[in-house]
């Protein structure tokens, strides 16, 4: 099983790392991977660049042999759409190797608006981690994939290389990039919401407004 977790990250922050081991966790312990995008499809500007989102998460991560970094998206350029990045990666695991990709219930409720969206379900399996609070439109097509394609637990995936759709229920820290992006440009200290040497590598490289001189 070939696990990735997309995402802008950010910044990168604890309750995107939980999630991930926690998802590793519940499918026989794989590594997850997580994958920053370089221009986010749906998202205005980054706070910081592609570079630096990259930089913070290998920072993150280091040191951590159950999550690892795929920086493909960057190496690609331009906007990152999902269902090109699955292709790829499909090509590279073979027509038989589960795939599958992480996606909180925020973004998974907005799927019907990605570029290509209905391929992306014949490519990867969708693990679907709810979000407290985010309730599918019960008439959207998001809805209506998860009704047909959902399975009862992780070792399903295991069956097929794509088209089957998890609910995941981890704990769920209520964390955001958004929130710490705000903090910072306050002047309020993020501490403890993303790990140490990536609220360290913030100040030093004054991102989101931090002020490389003022200790968090
Ligand atoms: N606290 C959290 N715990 C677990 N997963 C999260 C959390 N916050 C976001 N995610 C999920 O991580 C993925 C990437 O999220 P993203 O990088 O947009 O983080 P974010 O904190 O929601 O950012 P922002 O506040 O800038 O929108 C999405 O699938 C999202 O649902
Ligand atoms: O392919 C698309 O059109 C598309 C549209 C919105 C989001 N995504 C992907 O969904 C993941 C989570 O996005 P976000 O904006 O919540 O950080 C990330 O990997 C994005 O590239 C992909």
């Amino acid at each position: 099983m070939h696990v990735i977790y997309g995402g802008t990250f950010d910044p990168i922050h604890h309750g995107h790392l939980r999630l991930a081991l926690e998802v590793g966790e519940r499918l026989r312990g794989v590594p997850v991977s997580l994958m920053p995008c370089h221009i986010p499809p749906h998202k205005g500007d980054t706070g910081a660049t592609a570079e630096q989102r990259l930089r913070l998460l290998e920072l993150a991560i280091a040191g951590e042999p159950r999550l690892s970094v795929d920086d493909r998206e960057l190496r690609r350029g331009g906007a990152s759409f999902t269902a090109d990045t699955l292709r790829q990666l499909r090509k590279e695991l073979g027509a038989k190797v589960p795939l599958a990709m992480v996606v909180g219930t925020d973004a998974f409720a907005g799927l019907d608006r990605w570029n290509e969206w209905w391929a992306i379900p014949e490519l990867a399996h969708i693990i679907v981690v709810q979000r407290p609070g985010i309730v599918l439109d019960p008439k959207g097509e998001p809805a209506r994939l998860l009704e047909e394609r959902s399975v009862g637990n992780a070792e399903d995936l295991y069956s097929s290389a794509s088209g089957k759709i998890l609910n995941l229920n981890p704990p769920w820290l209520d964390i955001s990039a958004t929130g710490i992006r705000d903090r910072i440009g306050r002047g309020l200290s993020p501490r403890y919401l993303a790990p140490d040497a990536v609220l360290a590598e913030i100040q030093s490289m004054g991102l989101y407004g931090a002020c490389p001189a003022k200790n968090f």
